[in-house]
């Protein structure tokens, strides 16, 4: 089993990774799990697919499952509402510790319960997609959507511990892989040229299911997450907001769809790096070669690589007027993540809307 800590003082936790482990599951979560119950958040394509694992493995505790629907629709208010009831009836305490066994849908929703209810109760994560067993299972930002737009209403909340099984993986579709691989190669363009040219080299095993490769892929995101979320918790000193590349374009073109099927948010986010990275070279900051070399390494995993390849044909000024709800707007300036080059990527406060909205015109006429 390889463990990555995420180091945050009295935060701390563990992220624990080892194909097969949703099976011992007990043995891992027995420390959060005092009173004797489990309780368990998730959806109703994993209820299906991988839930009897871990009811077998919790075989023994009084164990209550609550099944959402499936699907980013469920990060709303309604679905807080009746979260909420449904474990205050429950009769949850702060001590106690909730399981959300999901993706990141329902990793966000169930943390940002955890974040309220009674002023904050414990929670666990068994991610059981691969972008949330790459992103969204470690660093604590929890959230729903709203009708402004993406993560609106949130809360920074940690986990205390998350448990990763890359054999859970075997259940999920292809088109959802390959969202979550889109969170994969964003550490590689943020900062790890080297990680870049493996996951070049081996995208197609991973996707196709490659243990080792998985391992691979999950124990270095999940690294290079942790030691950037260590260093800038809550998003304060600018370096968290790396993990942000490509996600101001992709929250406004996952608006622009209504938070629906049409547009997975790793989708969003690999159009909405191709998109960075061709601005980043209009304004000569990077060269158009890394532009054209990471469009090509999306395409080549069936990743949309712009606006067309995303099936949104709306204006470049009511994209921009989706960014004005970003969390990263301050004092009326947005701050996006651009890249000088494949693996060195930064902030830059200096983007003028207007010329965002021109760009994302002229990419719509070339296309
Ligand atoms: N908090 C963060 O740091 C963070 C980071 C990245 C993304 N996110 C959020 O995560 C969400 C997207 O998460 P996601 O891509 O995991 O989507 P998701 O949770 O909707 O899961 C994708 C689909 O796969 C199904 N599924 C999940 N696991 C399965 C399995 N093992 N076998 C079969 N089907 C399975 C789900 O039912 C769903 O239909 C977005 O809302 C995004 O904003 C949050
Ligand atoms: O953990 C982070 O920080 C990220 O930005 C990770 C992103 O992949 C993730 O989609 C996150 O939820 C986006 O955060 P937001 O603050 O832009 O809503
Ligand atoms: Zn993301």
């Amino acid at each position: 089993m390889s463990i990555v800590p995420v180091s945050l003082g009295d935060r701390s936790y563990d992220v624990a990774i080892e194909a097969g482990s949703l099976d011992g599951a007990a043995r891992h979560l027995a420390p959060w799990l005092k009173r004797g119950r489990a309780i368990i958040i998730t959806d109703s394509n994993v209820a299906h697919h991988q839930l009897p694992r871990l009811e077998a493995s919790l075989d023994g505790l009084e164990r209550h499952v609550i099944t959402l629907p499936a699907g980013e629709s469920t990060k709303s208010w309604a679905q807080l509402e009746a979260l909420t009831d449904r474990l205050l009836a429950l009769e949850v305490e702060r001590g106690d510790h909730i399981i959300a066994l999901g993706g990141g849908v329902i990793g966000d929703l169930v943390g940002f319960a955890a974040a309220i209810l009674k002023r904050g109760c414990g929670f666990i994560q068994i991610p059981t997609t691969l972008l949330a067993q790459v992103d969204s299972s470690v660093g604590g930002k929890t959230a729903i959507n709203t009708r402004a737009g993406k993560n609106l209403i949130g809360a920074f909340h940690q986990p205390s511990f998350v448990l990763i099984d890359p054999s859970v993986l075997d259940t999920l579709p292809r088109r959802e892989l390959g969202a979550g691989y889109a969170e994969v190669v964003k550490y590689g363009l943020i900062g790890d040229f080297g990680f870049f040219e493996w996951c070049e080299a081996n995208a197609a095993r991973l996707l196709a299911g490659d243990a080792e490769a998985r391992v691979h892929a999950i124990a270095t995101s999940v690294a290079a997450k942790a030691a950037i979320v260590g260093d800038d918790e809550r998003e304060t000193s600018g370096r968290r907001a790396l993990l942000n590349l490509g996600h101001t374009f992709g929250h406004a073109l996952e608006a622009e769809t209504g938070f629906s099927d049409r547009l997975l948010h790793g989708e969003g986010v690999a159009a909405g790096m191709a998109l960075a990275f061709r601005y980043s070279a209009r304004r000569g900051l990077c060269a158009s070669q890394d532009a054209e070399r990471v469009a090509a390494h999306l395409r080549a995993v069936a990743l949309p690589d712009g606006l067309a390849a995303a099936g949104i044909a709306a204006s470049g000024e009511t994209l921009v007027a989706h960014m004005l709800h970003d969390k990263k707007m301050a004092a009326g300036t947005l701050a996006f993540i651009l890249a000088r080059a494949i693996g060195n990527s930064f902030v830059d406060k200096s983007v003028e809307l207007a010329d965002v909205a021109a760009f994302l015109n002229a990419e719509t006429r070339s296309s």
